[in-house]
C-alpha cells in the first residue's frame, strides 16, 4: 500500500511518559526479590530499553518471540510462540513488557500461558492501548498512552517490518 507516516507523539513526549512509568513501576515493586520484566519480541524492544532504565529496582530481563500479524495490518488471531523464555519464573513477580495491546489476542494468550508456571504476580505494562482495536478481554495496569484506531508505528512497533527505528510515534495514513 502507498502511504505516508505522520507524526503523532513526539520522541521528548514518549521519554517523558516512560520515565512516569518507571517511576510508578519502581515504587510498586519496591522490596520484591524478584522482579523479570519479560519482553515480547520483536515490538516491545525498544520501550523495554528505556523502561527498563527508568526503573529504579534490580530487575532481571527475558524475552518472548510471538507472533499473530506477520507484515499485515490485522491479526490473524492464531498467536504463536516462536521463542519461549529462558528462565523459570515460579515465584517471581512477572511484568509483561508491551508495545501495543490492540485485538488483545496477543497478550492473552501469553498470560495464560505464563499464569500456568506460578509466578508470584503477574502483570502488564503496555506503551500503547488501542481499545477500539478489542476482541477478548485484556487488562494493563500501566499504560503509556491510548491511541484511536490508526495503524500505529515507530518507538520499536512496525508495518511490514519497516520503520521500528523511528524515535516517535507515527500513524500510517494511505497517500
Ligand atoms: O493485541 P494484538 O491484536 O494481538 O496486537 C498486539 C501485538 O501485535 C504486534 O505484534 P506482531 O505480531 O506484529 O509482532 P512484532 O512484535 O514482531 O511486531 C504487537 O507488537 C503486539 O505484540
Ligand atoms: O497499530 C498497530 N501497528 C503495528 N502493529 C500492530 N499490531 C497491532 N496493532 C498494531
Amino acid at each position: 500500500m502507498e502511504h505516508k507516516v505522520e507524526q503523532m507523539i513526539s520522541a521528548e513526549a514518549l521519554q517523558q511518559r516512560v520515565k512516569e512509568l518507571g517511576d510508578e513501576i519502581s515504587t510498586y515493586y519496591a522490596g520484591s526479590e524478584h522482579l523479570i520484566l519479560v519482553g515480547l519480541l520483536r515490538g516491545s524492544v525498544i520501550f523495554m530499553a528505556d523502561l527498563a532504565r527508568a526503573i529504579d529496582q534490580p530487575v532481571t530481563l527475558d524475552f518472548m518471540t510471538v507472533s499473530s500479524y506477520g507484515n499485515a495490518m490485522s491479526s490473524t488471531r492464531d498467536v504463536k510462540v516462536l521463542k519461549d523464555l529462558d528462565e523459570d519464573i515460579e515465584g517471581a513477580d512477572v511484568l509483561l513488557i508491551e508495545d501495543i495491546v490492540d485485538s488483545g489476542h496477543t497478550l492473552s494468550k501469553v498470560l495464560a500461558m505464563l499464569a500456568l508456571r506460578n509466578p508470584r504476580s503477574l502483570k502488564i505494562c503496555t506503551l500503547l492501548d488501542k481499545p477500539s482495536g478489542r476482541e477478548v478481554d485484556v487488562a494493563a495496569k500501566w499504560v503509556g498512552f491510548e491511541v484511536p484506531d490508526t495503524f500505529v508505528v515507530g518507538y520499536g512497533i512496525d508495518y511490514s517490518q519497516r520503520y521500528r527505528n523511528l524515535p516517535y510515534l507515527g500513524k500510517v495514513v494511505p497517500v
